[in-house]
């Protein structure tokens, strides 16, 4: 794992973005592995002001979204594809037809998740996939003590999940139990990944992500086995790291 430590958010952002930039001037065509919540938000921004310059087109590239919740509706307000729409989507010009976001409420799930994660395969798999992380060390929604071969499957939300993204939700009690998100193997089939991280409240996560320790009860830290994994992490993520012992175990620069 490649580890770059930067100043703040807007610094995470801009280089989150540059690397794709690269990817889609080296693979107009690529398949894009997309996150939601605050995290990647500044990457978006990014990323359109790119676009607005002339500097990139994601015509012909293709997007495929980590989560959305059970039971939202695709309009409701706080629905994953209502955040990439407004976010994202209808500010570029990726194709209609090529925004992928499993949806919350297909008649049957279990299906959903299966050809899910079929049309992922069958589009050539992800190269290069953005990844926030939870406070409990979750990607996509895949909580704590969830088996790695997990492909896109329904999960239950940890409580503190529910709590951290009570925020966006008028009351807590609204908030969906239930998500379906991409599993975690189906993340690690992803040719690259970039992990973005931000405040402090991230710093225990990212401790434990780095610690060495690979196991299921914190989900992040299975990316200590991918060959082509990116983490950008701002110095109060980054904080409750031992940076000189953790020079041993990854490639680690800090902001100039
Ligand atoms: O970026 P945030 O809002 O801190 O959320 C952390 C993670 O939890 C999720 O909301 C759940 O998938 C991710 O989208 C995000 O990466």
């Amino acid at each position: 794992m490649n580890i770059i430590i930067v100043k703040d958010y807007e610094e995470m952002s801009r280089k989150a973005a540059h690397l794709f930039v690269a990817q889609i001037l080296n693979k107009p065509n690529s398949v894009l592995g997309l996150a939601t919540g605050s995290t990647p938000m500044g990457l978006y921004k990014e990323l359109i002001r790119f676009f607005n310059e002339g500097m990139i087109s994601f015509q012909s590239a293709t997007a495929f979204n980590l989560d959305e919740y059970v039971g939202l509706e695709k309009e409701h307000p706080q629905s994953y594809w209502r955040f990439m729409q407004e976010n994202f989507f209808t500010k570029v010009d990726l194709p209609v037809e090529r925004q992928f976001i499993p949806s919350g409420v297909a008649e049957d799930i279990a299906a959903e998740s299966y050809n899910y994660d079929k049309n992922i395969t069958s589009k050539g798999g992800i190269d290069l996939q953005v990844l926030g992380i939870g406070r409990n060390g979750h990607i996509g929604f895949n909580e704590p003590d969830l088996k790695f071969e997990a492909r896109t499957h329904v999960v239950k939300l940890d409580e503190q999940t529910i709590e951290d993204n009570a925020r966006f939700f008028d009351d807590i009690s609204m908030v969906p139990t239930l998500a379906i998100s991409m599993g975690v193997k189906t993340i690690m089939q992803s040719r690259s990944i970039i992990l973005l991280a931000s405040g402090k409240e991230k710093g225990e996560a990212i401790k434990k992500m780095l610690s060495g320790n690979i196991t299921p009860e914190l989900p992040a830290s299975v990316l200590q086995l991918h060959p082509s994994v990116t983490a950008i992490i701002d110095l109060a993520a980054a904080s409750m790291l031992d940076i000189e012992a953790l020079k041993d175990l990854y490639q680690i620069s800090m902001p100039s």
